[in-house]
């Protein structure tokens, strides 16, 4: 009994031995292929982290000469610009009595032109005021309907510097005006004022001149002392002194 009793522990032993054996051996092979794996990973992850290592050093290398030729050209420019800048202050210098001369001419040409200019500028009638008694004949004639019949020809032109028709927008009337804008900015004086019957059109003509050219607009600012004081002035004339003028007319 007790010999069967050794046998079966021996056996049981050595049944628990020839299972394990394998079991170890598997395991071991796995370890040793995974390590295997690992290392191979390692040498790659080396050789990946040289390559960018030396791929960092050459960008180092590059972006320094690079860095160092565009500092160089910065330098380059600079002095340049300091050569350009002294170029153009001794052109203002040469250049500064000539443009000076230019406005003086420029200027004297509008006063040879006239220093006085009468423009007259109609706008279109609204539908309660009936049908219009003037005629446009050209640009500088105005022709009136007196309606007096006692005359041989109650039709009567007026001749001025210009004549602008209802038709005749912002835009045509600021070119001609211009000019003056451009005087005015040379430093000499000019006033432009409007004259006329109440609700002639008067505000029109002076106040969206101006303000409907917005590159113009400064010019407005530059003028306003001008434009705004003959303005108030005239406004102020044009109501005292317009059924009297008109009736002349
Ligand atoms: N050229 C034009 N084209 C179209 N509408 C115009 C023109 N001129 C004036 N008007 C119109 O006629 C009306 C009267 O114009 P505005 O107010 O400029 O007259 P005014 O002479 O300044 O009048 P007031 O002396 O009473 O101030 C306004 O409604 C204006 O929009």
């Amino acid at each position: 009994m007790a010999e069967r009793r050794n046998n079966n522990r021996w056996n049981w032993e050595f049944g628990g031995t020839r299972s394990l054996l394998p079991r170890l051996w598997l395991s071991n092979h796995s370890v040793t292929s995974k390590l295997q794996k690992l290392k191979d990973q390692v040498k790659l992850a080396r050789e990946d982290y040289l390559e960018l290592r030396q791929e960092a050093s050459e960008l180092h290398e590059y972006s320094n000469a690079k860095l160092e030729r565009v500092t160089r050209y910065l330098g380059v420019l600079a002095n340049k610009t300091r050569k350009l800048d002294q170029f153009a202050l001794e052109t203002e210098a040469r250049i500064s009595p000539l443009i000076n001369e230019k406005r003086r001419l420029f200027n004297d040409l509008l006063t040879a032109k006239g220093n006085i200019k009468i423009y007259c500028r109609a706008r279109p009638l609204f539908e309660d005021e009936g049908s219009s008694i003037v005629e446009y004949p050209d640009d500088y004639n105005i022709r009136v309907n007196t309606g007096d019949d006692a005359l041989s020809n109650p039709k009567k032109d007026f001749k001025l510097d210009r004549v602008y028709g209802p038709h005749v927008g912002q835009a045509e009337l600021f070119r001609d005006v211009q000019p003056l804008v451009q005087s005015a900015l040379d430093g000499y004086n000019v006033s432009i004022f409007a004259y006329g019957q109440t609700n002639s059109g008067k505000t029109h003509t002076m106040v969206a001149l101006f303000s409907s050219f917005p590159p113009f607009a400064f010019v407005c600012v530059c003028l306003c002392r001008n434009v705004y004081l003959m303005y108030i002035n005239l406004y102020l004339y044009a109501d005292f002194y317009s059924s009297s003028q008109f009736k002349a007319f």
